[in-house]
């Protein structure tokens, strides 16, 4: 089957079209808003957490303004001979202690309470931050699994226009960046807002002229944020499209980790990878820069403020009789709790950013259209004919394209039937469409023209699930995931008993290995990608999986193109009793699968040149004649080295 392609995305895919294009701030911090909603009995608990926390921090504020004025009083009160002393101390909510009680009870009073309010903050604050990670986790990993989730459900077109270092991405860093809306942009966001209308009401309360010449520079900072905001959305967009690249040097490296080394390519592997994480690290310090900048002028600019205050504020303490110094100090405890909340304003700018740029890759992926899926209305499978069999195919002048309208074809006018249980040999030149032919039957891709049926229904109008299981497929090279044997033959059906199991393992010539050289038998567990294995006990195994659930029919894509010729024998005899009694479409170059097949079609650029059986073909002396002559001349220098004998089943 086609693999991962090196060719430019095809800009008619789904996914394509929405990489990259940028999604609308306002409708997506809309969405991100409604993914929230999912999670708000959560936030709405930490939001009034924020809310007991900040009246602690006010009351703890107010307190000790108070225990300024009674100490201040206590030492130079205010009277008729000493008219520059200090204010009696106002207590709040008209409570004031005993008469008797002196000055310094008077402090310890406040002291403890001070000391009270500090330790239930500690324990809230505690509580605040164990809620908000428990919010992260549960954002995360619901919609990781929802990403992929999707992800299973896309269509090869996605795979082909999407590298798989942005896919991966997708799942990993772009998933933290919508959470990252929620805990570090919305819940702060509401968290500063309701601080800032409880800090400016409160300075309010104290005083309106004071408070407004000390707020005067907050415009300016709104607009430096919406400034910096502007210059560094793309910043974050190009980022993750940098990171994209890197992560596809480093999985592409672990893949093809045996290509590296056979070409002793590490050094340029190595420098390959610097060249990608330097392109991020570089691109990324420039967003830093203006980072760097800017937060230290956010926070720097409410500085100002307590020059301000300092100045007026002194006036006024010197003009109105009801201004103590212990209100100075709470207006200048609030002041400063307010710049900072404002010197937030710079990070929040920042991670809003980040987030926006993530959560309209997630979505991206969540928006693509499921372009092969089951119809509303299936047409179930049909049973079998009495006596008969399933898994007649029909190609009704099937056309195919991978890119848009004007690409050219990959398939055209593909029109032949195979009845149930025939052998199609599929011939032709590396690119001539062989694999792309296969690939439409189980739906990896559907025709652009033309239709195919299974047992006279259409591929689209059959469930999807029921049509894949009728199929078995063997690729050319096969991947085998870090499972045991039996794990891996009976991927996608883990129901399937040992006997089944062993039973298709018998028809892929695969049972005798598996007992006899593999320590644990079938319960050995593979290596990542089966890379324990040879490549023919590879291919066994991938037969032994296609026949596992003994389906009506059975495409094999040229199974032993990354074999040696060694080893290549044992896979055809696997081929040969998995071919069995079910109707099979075989990519094979070698004569003795051509000669048994009860048809051959040949393909040159996605069409069929000739057609008939080997006989037929090698009399009419075209491209098939051709290509059977240089085989058997080269099986006979074949034979002369002694190479061929165990090699045809
Ligand atoms: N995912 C894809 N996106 C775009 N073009 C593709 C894709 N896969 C294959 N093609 C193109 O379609 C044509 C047919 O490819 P296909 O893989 O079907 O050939 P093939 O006959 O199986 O070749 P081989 O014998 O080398 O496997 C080629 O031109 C190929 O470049």
């Amino acid at each position: 089957m086609p693999s991962a392609p090196s060719q430019s995305p095809s800009p008619s895919a789904p996914a394509a079209a929405g990489v990259g294009a940028e999604a609308s701030t306002a409708r997506l911090i809309l969405r991100l808003c409604r993914l929230a909603w999912g999670y708000r009995l959560q936030v709405i608990r930490s939001l009034v957490l924020q809310l007991v926390l900040l009246t602690l921090t006010l009351s703890g504020l107010g307190l000790l303004g108070l225990g300024i004025d009674v100490i201040g009083h206590a030492f130079d009160p205010l009277s008729e001979a000493n008219p520059g002393g200090n204010k009696p101390p106002a207590w709040p909510l008209g409570y004031a202690p005993p008469s008797a009680w002196t000055s310094g009870q008077q402090v310890l009073l406040v002291a403890g309470l001070i000391a009270v309010i500090g330790l239930v903050r500690f324990a809230l604050e505690a509580l605040s931050a164990f809620w908000i990670a428990q919010l992260v986790q549960d954002i995360v990993v619901s919609l990781r699994s929802r990403v992929y989730d999707k992800l299973q459900r896309l269509s090869f077109r996605f795979f082909d226009a999407n590298e798989s270092g942005s896919i991966i991405n997708r799942v990993t860093g772009d998933v933290q960046a919508v959470r990252m809306f929620v805990d570090q942009v919305l819940v702060q966001v509401l968290i500063m807002a309701v601080s800032l209308a409880f800090f400016a009401g409160y300075m309010l309360s104290l005083h309106v002229g004071l408070t407004l010449v000390c707020l005067l520079s907050t415009p300016l900072l709104w607009l430096l944020t919406g400034n910096f905001s502007r210059i560094v959305k793309p910043a974050y967009l190009e980022n993750r499209r940098l990171f994209d690249t890197a992560i596809r040097v480093l999985s592409e490296n672990a893949q093809g980790v045996h290509v590296v080394k056979g070409f002793a390519a590490q050094d340029a592997e190595v420098r390959r990878f610097a060249a990608a994480n330097h392109a991020v690290t570089t691109q990324k310090r420039q967003i830093f820069q203006q980072v760097a900048i800017f937060v230290p002028l956010i926070s720097f600019l409410p500085q100002l403020n307590l020059v301000i205050l300092l100045i007026y504020g002194g006036w006024i303490y010197m003009e109105d009789p009801a201004f103590t110094v212990g209100t100075l100090v709470v207006f200048s405890g609030l002041l400063q709790q307010f710049s900072g909340q404002i010197g937030n304003v710079a990070q929040l700018a920042n991670s809003v950013q980040q987030s926006l740029t993530g959560a309209s890759r997630v979505f991206e992926v969540l928006d693509t259209p499921l372009e092969i899926q089951t119809r509303a209305d299936p047409t179930p499978l049909p049973a079998p004919p009495a006596g008969g069999k399933r898994g007649g195919i029909r190609f009704e002048d099937v056309g195919f394209r991978f890119g848009k309208e004007d690409a050219v074809p990959a398939l055209a006018h593909l029109d032949f039937e195979v009845k149930p249980g025939q052998l199609v040999a599929v011939l032709g030149a590396t690119g001539a469409g062989k694999s792309t032919m296969l690939s439409l039957i189980p739906r990896f891709y559907d025709p652009t023209t033309g239709r195919i049926r299974l047992d006279g229904v259409d591929l689209r109008d059959l469930p999807l699930d029921a049509l894949r299981r009728s199929i078995g497929i063997v690729f050319q090279e096969s991947f085998l995931f870090s499972n045991t044997v039996a794990e891996n033959i009976a991927f996608g059906h883990p129901d399937a008993t040992q006997e089944q199991v062993e039973r298709a393992a018998r028809i892929a010539s695969a049972h005798g290995f598996i007992t006899e050289d593999l320590k644990d038998g079938y319960r050995t567990v593979l290596t990542e990608g089966g890379n324990n294995l040879s490549g023919g006990q590879r291919q066994r195994l991938a037969i032994a999986r296609a026949v596992l659930l003994d389906p009506p029919v059975l495409l094999m894509d040229d199974p032993t193109a990354a074999i040696d010729p060694e080893t290549e024998g044992e896979i055809l005899a696997a081929m040969a009793s998995a071919m069995a009694d079910r109707t099979t479409f075989v990519v094979a170059h070698r004569l003795s699968t051509l000669r048994r097949a009860d048809f051959v079609l040949v393909l040159d650029r996605g069409r069929v040149v000739e057609r008939g059986t080997h006989d037929e073909l090698m009399a009419k002396g075209g491209h098939y004649a051709e290509a059977a002559g240089v085989q058997a001349a080269d099986t006979e220098s074949r034979e002369i080295l002694g190479m061929d004998e165990a090699v045809d089943p």
